[in-house]
């Protein structure tokens, strides 16, 4: 095997670390992934011709595929992710925890000889802007054209990056990836190798991640959640910035000021719908920097910059559609994407649950059984996905484009919460601010493998996502507001757009109509609304939410604004169980946040 077959490398370390790599997986060939168009054509037909793409219709969906994977591998995986630092403390109580040197010695039998029969692709990338003054190379060696082709989609690859990295000497994080699944002489390969046995492991001080057995995205596509979130978060913390499970939204107001707006909310709970809003007021306009991470810096003026560190959108499919998000279904329109998991209609398009108001008559579910709307079962799994470049969303800012980030204003943090959290609220402060995001709660979904709709504490909505110590985090969360001028922070809200009434009816109809919120938002931080004070923070008056052409009355827009101090009685012990967990890694203004919250309840 000659490793240089297809390219190579001038970057000596890279060269070593490339061959060592393929001495132990042995693939057939190695390919060094260049980006051209040429090539992604190539990578394409061969996934038609191995049965994992199915081509769609070129007239409504030009260069765009569907794939359906094994049925048992269609989430992220959290009970399989571990983080390896050296010292068990530093992976703390939310993460699995192997030393490095027991997991690498339990993973290299497994990548021994993983990649015969198939080519091992080298994936040169950056995350975040080739011309930043710091940019954040990566590699991902991986074994799966599926993952080259989503790859292209979701991060900037290929030659150019490889030419900077050579010419720096670059450091770069390493991304070993493989399916885990190799192929014997003549045998016939599935549309989606993958192995019932799957690691998704990351070492922080070598800044490396190791996967094995997955296809999924979030397992698999190593420049995403691994680096830009698991990886770079521990970089974040040694370096005094700050990488976010976050959207990043540009809103205009009718008075042309501009605000920037990041938000948290956990996997599968509207961060891409908020990103690509279409408002619903005379005079605001939105327009979309991020939709799922959000690395933030502190600039010379002392305010906080976010940029967006990906290239493309990896989406919830279900419940995306014409009438909730047409943003994203025009930007799917264009063509140039990747649908997983969501069902086929008979003419080589996709659909899935939500997309239009009626389904069509006859689909092939994404099992690959017919379908019909009386079938019972959904045509497309729940977290089927749409991956598609940031560049066709119509509503893209040009400042998507600037290294530099975009100064933020307001984070907003949000869950799905059917009781208790009010549709608004905003901190007092950075400190409680970091509180409400500190014991921010949610109902788990589909994105990850497990039980759905179960409420869990969810940390700014980086539980499965943080690095290290889940206690350092929030003490570098607090850190960061101590060391910087607290007029420049931005301010800290805290949303809930899935509370439910008695009947289970949504008692806020979300997704547009969110722009009615975030004017309360730019209102408190332009200073033109007042606020009533309660125990966990400043709400609106029902009456300074503007609902202009909206059907509903000052009562029901009260019903979830509703702030009910029963019910957040009731959430005092959940959070003291909560923090109970963290041993001294909690910082103490946690706990002080918590008494006070008591207090408040009580008096
Ligand atoms: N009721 C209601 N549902 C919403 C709203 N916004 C989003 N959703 C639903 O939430 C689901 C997931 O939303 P996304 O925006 O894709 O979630 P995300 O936060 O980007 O998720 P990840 O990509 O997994 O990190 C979809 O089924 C949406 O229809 C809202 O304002 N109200
Ligand atoms: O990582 C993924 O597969 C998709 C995603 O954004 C999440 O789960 O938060
Ligand atoms: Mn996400």
């Amino acid at each position: 095997m000659d490793s240089t077959a297809h390219g190579g490398t001038t970057h000596t370390e890279l060269d070593a670390w490339v061959r060592e790599v393929a001495a132990l997986t042995r693939p057939d060939r190695v390919v060094w992934v260049t980006g051209s168009d040429e090539e992604s054509g190539q990578i394409n037909e061969t996934l038609v011709a191995s049965g994992t793409f199915t081509r769609l219709d070129d007239a409504t969906k030009p260069n765009s595929f569907h794939a359906a994977s094994d049925p048992e591998d269609v989430a992220r995986v959290e009970d399989r992710t571990y983080i390896c630092s050296v010292r068990e403390e530093d992976a703390g109580h939310t993460n699995n925890w192997m030393a490095p040197e027991e997991m690498k010695a339990t993973l290299t039998p497994l990548f021994d000889g993983a990649m015969a029969g198939r080519t091992m692709y080298v994936i040169p990338f950056v995350m975040g802007h080739l011309d930043a003054e710091q940019p954040m190379f990566g590699i991902e060696i991986t074994d799966s054209a599926y993952v080259v082709a989503s790859m292209r989609i979701m991060a900037r690859i290929g030659d150019p990056v490889l030419a900077r990295m050579e010419e720096l000497q670059a450091d770069y994080v390493k991304g070993l990836h493989s399916v885990g699944a190799p192929l014997a002489e003549g045998a016939q390969d599935v549309a989606w190798p993958c192995n019932t046995t799957k690691y998704i492991v990351h070492f922080p001080e070598e800044r490396a991640i190791w996967s094995y057995g997955s296809g999924y995205g979030g397992n698999a596509l190593l420049g995403k959640k691994c680096y830009a979130l698991r990886i770079a978060s521990a970089i974040a913390r040694d370096e005094g910035w700050m990488a976010e499970h976050m959207l990043i939204l540009k809103l205009t107001s009718p008075q042309g000021e501009v605000h920037y707006v990041a938000a948290a909310f956990p996997s599968a709970c509207g961060k891409t719908n908020l990103a690509m809003l279409q408002t619903t007021l005379e005079g605001w306009t939105a327009e979309t920097v991020g939709d799922d991470i959000a690395w933030m810096r502190f600039g010379e003026d002392g305010r906080l910059y976010a940029v967006n560190p990906e290239f493309g959108l990896f989406g919830v499919a279900p419940g995306t559609g014409w009438g909730t998000n047409p943003t994203a279904m025009h930007t799917v329109e264009q063509g140039n994407s990747i649908f997983t998991n969501v069902a086929r209609t008979p003419d080589g398009d996709v659909w899935w649950e939500g997309m239009t108001d009626e389904a069509p008559a006859q689909l092939t579910d994404w099992l690959g059984n017919d379908w019909t709307p009386d079938s019972g079962r959904p045509a497309a799994h729940p977290n089927s996905r749409f991956c598609t470049p940031i560049e066709q969303v119509p509503t893209l800012a040009p400042e998507y484009a600037d290294p530099r980030g975009v100064p933020i204003s307001a984070i907003l943090f949000g869950g799905r919460r059917k009781t208790t959290v009010p549709l608004v609220t905003q901190a007092r402060d950075w400190q409680q601010g970091t509180f409400l995001g500190a014991t921010l709660s949610s109902e788990t979904t589909a994105a990850a493998t497990g039980a759905v709709g179960v409420v869990r504490r969810d940390p700014m909505a980086m539980l499965p996502f943080i690095g290290y110590n889940a206690g350092d985090y929030l003490g570098h969360w607090l850190t960061l507001g101590k060391q910087h001028d607290e007029s420049k922070m931005p301010q800290i809200f805290l949303v809930n757009w899935f509370r439910r009434d008695a009947d289970g009816g949504f008692l806020w109809p979300g997704f547009g109509e969110n722009t009615r919120v975030l004017k309360w938002v730019i209102d408190r931080i332009e200073g033109r609304v007042s606020a009533t004070e309660t125990p966990i923070g400043f709400q609106p008056d029902p009456a300074d939410i503007d609902t202009t052409g909206l059907d509903m009355d000052e009562e029901q827009v009260a019903a979830a604004l509703a702030f009910d101090a029963e019910e957040w009685r009731a959430e005092v012990p959940m959070i003291q169980e909560w923090f109970a967990k963290f041993g001294d890694s909690l910082p103490a203004q946690l706990s002080d946040e918590l008494d006070t919250l008591s207090q408040r309840l009580d008096a």
